[in-house]
């Protein structure tokens, strides 16, 4: 054989071999609603970087043919789809494995979380009705905050549309144990890398709680002083980045990398990655609320086993009582959102 056929013909079985290696790992769809906006777009991007996910399908009210024309020029195997408006939601959530859901308004200085429920509540409404339609499987990963009820009104929608699984509902807490790492690595002068720091409770203000107790590799550099700045910077960790955008909106690339963090464990769960360990806010019988963010592991069917607390400190016991009421009353005012409107 002429050394160029030869050479062909190599080629051709390292092409199949790829094929083939390829074919093993499932085929995955990701979903994200509101993939024009400050989040959307950096996910969207971070998404089709996944190696697990084979197809893309950017949904949003505006804005989607570009950003879906730009990301799908990237030489990464995600096959890349843009759909906007109402009419076009069915198509972008049908087989949808994950869907991650950033639609939604921002926060602006001086405001809580809490001021986004008039709009973010009947945003995540609508969406979580399409989706008990169109894709009643799919894992769901919230982001439009206040997740502290989003999720809770995304679980009665679904309730009441008869699709509920509460192994596939998932309020998105990343971006705080990012904080927790960044900000324990920094003042324990250990490499970021290694760090591991597990938040619990909810996404806003005092309802969340980093165990800086159990952060790993453990420091006895850190002073109750200290522990106590770096829990009040993670429960600010939010505002802290209003305030610096001065008006321009909340975290969008942290929290893209978050989410995108997030959405890589729920795929790598799906397709039977053992030990994937995140945690999320979820349906939970941890404390005596009915939803808690703690350590999740993440399986075949979503989560597979929501994690006890571990051992707290006296000032983490402290803080843990002291979250519960708001907690309460945001799930609360999700639940009733939904019943009721
Ligand atoms: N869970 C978390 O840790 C975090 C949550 N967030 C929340 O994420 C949400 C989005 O933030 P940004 O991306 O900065 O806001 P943004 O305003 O830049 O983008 C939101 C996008 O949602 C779209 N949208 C509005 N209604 C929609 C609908 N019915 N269907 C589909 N898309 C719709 C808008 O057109 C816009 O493109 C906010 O609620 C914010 O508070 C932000 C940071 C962290
Ligand atoms: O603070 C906000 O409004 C956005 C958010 O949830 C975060 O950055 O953690």
């Amino acid at each position: 054989m002429r050394p160029s056929l030869l050479r062909t013909a190599s080629q051709h079985l390292r092409r199949r071999r790829d094929y083939s290696s390829s074919a093993a790992q499932p085929e995955r769809k990701v979903a994200i609603l509101g993939a024009a906006g400050g989040i959307g777009q950096p996910l969207a991007l971070l998404m089709k970087l996944n190696p697990l996910v084979s197809s893309l399908s950017l949904y949003d009210i505006a804005g989607t043919p570009g950003v879906a024309a730009d990301v799908s020029h990237i030489n990464t195997p995600a096959l890349v789809k843009g759909f906007m408006g109402d009419d076009q939601l069915a198509e972008a959530l049908q087989g949808a494995d994950v869907v991650i859901i950033p639609a939604g308004v921002p926060r602006k200085p001086g405001m809580t979380r809490d001021d986004l429920f008039k709009i973010n509540a009947g945003i995540v409404k609508g969406l979580c009705t399409a989706i008990a339609k169109h894709c009643p499987n799919a894992l769901i990963n919230m982001i439009s905050n206040p997740v502290n009820s989003t999720v809770p009104i995304a679980a009665e929608v679904f309730k009441k549309a008869g699709t509920f699984d509460e192994k596939k509902l998932f309020g998105v807490t990343t971006l705080d144990v990012v904080r927790a790492k960044t900000f324990y690595a920094g003042k324990a002068n250990v490499p970021v890398t290694g760090v591991n720091v597990p938040v619990v409770g909810g996404h806003a203000g005092i309802t969340i709680l980093p165990l800086f107790s159990q952060a790993t590799p453990a420091s006895n550099a850190l002073s109750h002083e200290d522990l106590k700045a770096l829990t009040k910077r993670t429960q600010d960790g939010g505002t802290e980045v209003v305030e610096a955008k001065a008006g321009k909106g909340s975290a969008t690339l942290s929290m893209a990398y978050a989410g995108a963090v997030f959405g890589d464990a729920c795929l790598k769960g799906l397709n039977g990655v053992p030990d994937i360990v995140e945690c999320s806010f979820v349906q939970s019988t941890v404390t005596d609320l009915p939803f808690f963010a703690s350590k999740v592991r993440l399986g075949k069917n979503g989560v597979e086993e929501v994690m006890g607390l571990g051992e707290l400190s006296a000032f983490e016991k402290e803080g843990l009582e002291s979250l519960k009421s708001e907690l309460m009353s945001s799930i609360v005012k999700g639940v009733m959102f939904a019943r009721e409107s």
